[in-house]
């Protein structure tokens, strides 16, 4: 049927119509490109990969950034700028840089960015949000009151405990024929210790309230989440709508009364009955709530407020119980796929503590290999691939680039950790390496390998983790042989998740084999 004059009219004017749109669009999109892409050249950034309109190189990080970002800097440098949307970040890949960034410029890059999640859930209390003096004054609390040697010292009865409860949790298993999900009870172990120390509850295994355990790791996970969810207007400001849309911040602001509501109670309850401060009784130590409701504010006048502890009672809740437990499953990981080495590590147990009893904290020292391996661990999965981002408040100048203020600091401890300059085969698991160089410690002094971090924002919480994780990882060792089910058919999934700190994406199942005496499982 032919068409009438009208009809045809119409499709032209529509037709031109359209062409003229998309050409102006298409004229934009270039102007765009163009513009984002030689502005970094003026603006005098360091190379990177080309970023394009509004995303940026967003789009281009793929499912594990880490991976991309280790290749990007074999390409670009140990120096790369990236635009993440709106954000201008940085990435330092080699440990030159990295002490650029966390000593020589430190007090510069002290900063964290606020991520959406991050503001709604910490009520802006967090050590991850405050700066300047009142971060200050909570780092010294840290670092004089809470992660001293005394007062970790004063929890080893009960970290001893725990450590004893979970091998005879295995251990029982084990008897019954079963395989262990030993990531659980790491977790649950992990779980109980930093409550204890925070305000003497466990919330999991024998003696605890199973919907109790349920819902409290089910909410410090929820929080886990939405630290490293991607949330597009972090990056893209304009469209927090978006997020509002989703019903994000309704969710999360839910969330948000749930810890609030559980931290306050605690808090009441250590208001009512404090815990004994008796030296004498050992098993009741001063507890972290406690110590904090001594401490004085930072102008020395009345006490901390209810506001400031419940920022560090959440800290310590999402940075305390997670860290070790990915930790300790990695390394338990890899003896796994090595068990050589697992073998010369149990070789230097029996030799130094033997097995006629249990090692102890203060044997760690005489357990180089030991300490090898977890430095070697540290190497090859730092907890989080780019420690926690940091970032400057004022424009700076780095290695004679020009960087705006806010801009965003990855350090790449995860490309540091493979990079073949640093290191000799760098893919291989050999604690070895560490034997030679014993003098690399995890202390913050060596930039090559940093898995606290260090400088201003280091973990506070490293003297802890360090002397957890090893007596955790010497007992394994001296109590079980270890193996995998169907090792040959099936070989470990080492494979990782991406977020705030790097997982196993799979849990580790294994059958252990008892090697001490069975008085020693009691
Ligand atoms: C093996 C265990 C652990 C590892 C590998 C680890 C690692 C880290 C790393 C890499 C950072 C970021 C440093 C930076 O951005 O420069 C950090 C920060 C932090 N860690 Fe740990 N950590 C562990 C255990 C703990 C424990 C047990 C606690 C407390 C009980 C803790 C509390 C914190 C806090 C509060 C921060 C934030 C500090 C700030 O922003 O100023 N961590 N940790």
């Amino acid at each position: 049927m032919d068409k009438s004059m009208f009809q045809i009219v119409q499709q032209e004017t529509l037709g031109e119509n359209v062409g003229l749109f998309l050409v102006i669009m298409f004229s934009i999109f270039l102007v765009a490109t163009l513009h984002t892409r030689f502005s970094r050249k003026s603006r005098c950034l360091p190379p990177g990969p080309w970023p394009w309109p509004i995303v940026g190189n967003l789009l281009m990080l793929g499912e594990h950034p880490h991976v991309t970002l280790t290749r990007w800097a074999e390409k670009y440098g140990p120096l790369m700028h990236l635009q993440l949307g709106s954000i201008n970040t940085v990435v330092a890949s080699s440990p030159t840089m990295a002490k650029e960034f966390l000593k020589t410029q430190d007090h510069v890059f002290q900063y964290r960015p606020s991520s959406f999640a991050f503001k709604i859930l910490t009520k802006n209390l967090s050590m991850g949000v405050i700066s300047g003096h009142a971060l200050q004054h909570i780092r010294k609390i840290c670092t004089n009151e809470l992660f001293t040697f005394k007062r970790i010292q004063s929890f080893q009865p009960m970290r001893t405990k725990e450590i004893r409860e979970t091998i005879k949790d295995i251990y029982k298993e084990t008897n019954e024929g079963k395989a262990v999900d030993l990531t659980l009870k790491l977790s649950s172990m992990s779980t109980n210790h930093m409550t204890q120390m925070l305000f003497r509850k466990r919330y999991c295994g024998i003696g605890s309230d199973n919907e109790k355990t349920q819902w409290f790791k089910e909410t410090i996970d929820a929080i886990h989440y939405w630290y490293g969810a991607f949330i597009i207007s972090d990056y893209i400001p304009y469209l927090k709508w978006v997020t509002k849309l989703r019903g994000i911040d309704t969710s999360l602001q839910a969330l948000r009364n749930q810890i609030s509501n559980f931290v306050t109670k605690i808090m009441d309850e250590h208001r009512t009955t404090p815990s004994t401060p008796n030296s004498n009784i050992e098993d009741v130590p001063k507890d972290f709530v406690d110590v904090l409701f001594t401490m004085p504010q930072e102008d020395g006048i009345g006490h901390l407020t209810d506001d400031t502890i419940q920022g560090v009672i959440m800290d310590m809740l999402t940075a305390g119980i997670d860290t070790s437990t990915v930790t300790l499953e990695w390394v338990m990981a890899e003896l796994l796929q090595h068990p050589d080495i697992m073998k010369c590590a149990q070789a230097e147990l029996d030799n130094i503590v033997g097995t006629n009893r249990l090692v102890e904290e203060s044997d760690i020292q005489n357990l180089p290999y030991l300490q090898a391996i977890l430095k070697e661990n540290y190497r090859i999965h730092p907890l989080g691939p780019f420690l926690i981002p940091h970032c400057s408040i004022e424009p700076s100048q780095v290695q004679g680039y020009n960087l705006p203020p806010n801009t965003r600091v990855l350090v790449n401890t995860w490309a540091m950790g493979r990079d073949p300059n640093t290191w000799e085969k760098p893919l291989q698991f050999d604690p070895n390496r560490f034997m030679q160089h014993h003098d690399i410690d995890v202390h913050g002094q060596h930039f090559e390998l940093l898995p606290f971090g260090t400088g201003k924002r280091a973990c506070p919480g490293r003297p802890l983790a360090v002397i957890f994780v090893q007596i955790v990882l010497a007992r394994l060792l001296q109590s079980f042989d270890w193996s995998i089910p169907n090792m040959e058919q099936e070989p470990i999934d080492m494979s990782e998740t991406f977020g705030l700190s790097l997982k196993k994406a799979k849990s580790l199942c294994v059958v252990a084999h008892p090697r001490l005496q069975a008085h020693f499982y009691d």
